[in-house]
């Protein structure tokens, strides 16, 4: 399958964190939600992406092209979305939009007018009177108005209320039904990602933990929840993480098939939802891939 973004054997310290060789690909056609904890790394990776931060090591490929000498082409391709403001506050919407514009080979005034109006920005409001959600709105619209090929979003959701959060996630299903679109976005919302992500990237401290169709986390993760009398030394260490209570236990596996071998008879065996995934990977010392 085609990959949009790849990223090798990619590298960079900053002080106590690093990402260590990471290696991933973002599919083409698909839509990939990016999660893991405060600090895991993510906005570093959307930003060596973007070409706003350089690897220590490793090369970073948009649409099969190093983005190091490729910068100016690629970026025409994509639309980006940060939490950070990009724009000049003193500037009203349409005279910020006359300046971004031109960077834009494929820029659609057309398109432009109609995003503006359904996320309901008024044209002659400043930058810096615009609310945290009004921004974030803003910023979708440009994404949005130039025909990218690629949406890369650091949180986009981020500061929407709940009514838009939704139709914003239905415009972006409806986006991708282009099978040459593709969309990257970050999140610590697990509803966003089980409402329209395909693939799941999980980084945490800077390592991958997977990289997986979300439909197929079903049949690899399980939850069990039992008595604590099954655990001894060895069965503790199949978890991935695990809660004690007094008498009881929680924990996760990565191995479905052998858990439910043995568990099965003996304790509740349950999907875990991501929030559940997530959780356990990050209070219990994962391994990582
Ligand atoms: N320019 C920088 N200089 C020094 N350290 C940095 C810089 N940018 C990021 N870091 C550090 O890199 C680590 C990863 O940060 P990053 O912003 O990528 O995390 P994140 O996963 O996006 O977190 P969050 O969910 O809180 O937004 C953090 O420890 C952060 O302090």
């Amino acid at each position: 399958m085609k990959e949009v973004i790849q990223l090798d054997q990619i590298s960079k310290k900053y002080g106590h964190f690093s990402l260590c060789e990471l290696t991933f690909g973002i599919k083409e056609g698909y839509i990939t939600g990016l999660i893991g904890p405060n600090g895991a790394g993510k906005t570093t990776l959307i930003k060596m992406m973007m070409g706003m931060v350089f690897p220590d090591h490793g090369s970073v490929k948009i649409f099969d092209q190093e983005m190091s000498i490729h910068e100016a082409e690629n970026k025409d391709r994509i639309g980006y979305v940060s939490d950070e403001n990009y724009f000049y506050d003193q500037l009203t919407i349409d005279q910020m939009s006359k300046i971004i514009a031109p960077f834009y080979s494929r820029w659609d005034q057309e398109t432009y007018r109609k995003y503006i109006e359904m996320f309901k920005l008024s044209p002659r409001k400043k930058i810096k009177e615009l609310s945290k959600g009004m921004k974030m709105k803003y910023s979708l619209a440009i994404a949005l108005s130039h025909g990218a090929d690629l949406l890369i979003m650091d949180e986009p959701t981020a500061g929407l209320d709940p009514i838009f959060r939704r139709e914003l996630l239905d415009l972006l299903s409806e986006h991708i039904q282009d099978e040459k679109k593709s969309i990257l976005f970050s999140t610590h919302n697990t509803t966003d990602l089980d409402r329209i992500a395909d693939y799941i990237v999980f980084v945490n401290e800077g390592h991958l933990v997977f990289n997986e169709m979300k439909e197929s986390l079903a049949n690899k993760y399980m939850l069990v929840k039992g008595n604590k009398e099954l655990l001894d030394r060895d069965v503790r260490k199949w978890f991935i993480g695990l809660r004690e209570t007094e008498v009881g236990f929680e924990g996760l596996l990565n191995n479905r098939s052998e858990g439910e071998h043995f568990f099965r008879d003996h304790a509740i065996c349950e999907t875990p939802t991501l929030e559940e995934i997530m959780y356990f990977t990050v209070k219990g010392n994962a391994l990582y891939v």
